[in-house]
């Protein structure tokens, strides 16, 4: 987190508030073997909404990011962990981090499949988030609106995971705000 905030310019105390570290989840999935792997997936195309994720994945394979207009495949290397930004963090930077899409083919391979991933999400669902002030200027206007994580979290679980949507939720700038 001291690191974003450095990155970003922004003093550490405005991520601290947010809490980001207490609303962490730990979530493991398993992939079992899929004998017809051409005709489904194992995690459709998706940003994840918090700050940041944190992923281990087996070696296996299977993880893919978007990278402009095509999907790369991200290797497995042992030990090593992939941090994927999440939407949140692209909305309280103001779009200086963009939320990364990314999705998991089914498992073609006999054994299954394993990854653990680390949630960092917000734990204080009612106050509002929205770019932080230091980063808003008559240059750089705020690109989206102020909502509740609450209010974020109902959009995201009552649409269909469709690679990125927090666009369409809450850009100011796409003209589609709901
Ligand atoms: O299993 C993976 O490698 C990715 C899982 C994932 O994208 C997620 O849990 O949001
Ligand atoms: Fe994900």
């Amino acid at each position: 987190m001291e690191l974003l905030c450095e990155g970003l310019g922004v003093d550490k105390e405005r991520l601290k508030e947010m809490n980001f570290q207490e609303g962490r989840t730990m979530v493991a999935h398993y992939y079992p073997y899929c004998p017809q792997p051409d005709l489904t997936v194992g995690i459709a195309s998706h940003t994840d909404p918090g700050v940041l994720t944190i992923l281990l994945q087996d070696q296996r394979g299977g993880l893919q990011v978007k990278r402009g207009e095509e999907w790369v495949d991200v290797k497995p290397v042992p030990g090593a962990l992939v941090i994927n930004i999440g939407d949140i963090l692209q909305i309280i930077s103001n779009d200086e981090y963009k939320s990364v899409e990314h999705r998991v083919f089914a498992n073609a391979s006999r054994e299954p499949r394993i990854s653990f991933a680390v949630f960092f999400n917000s734990s204080d669902r009612d106050s509002l988030y929205g770019p932080l002030s230091d980063l808003i200027s008559p240059e750089k206007p705020a690109h989206f609106r102020q909502f509740s994580y609450t209010e974020y979290m109902r959009r995201f679980f009552t649409k269909e995971l469709d690679g990125k949507i927090l666009g369409k939720l809450l850009h100011r700038l796409s003209g589609t705000t709901e």
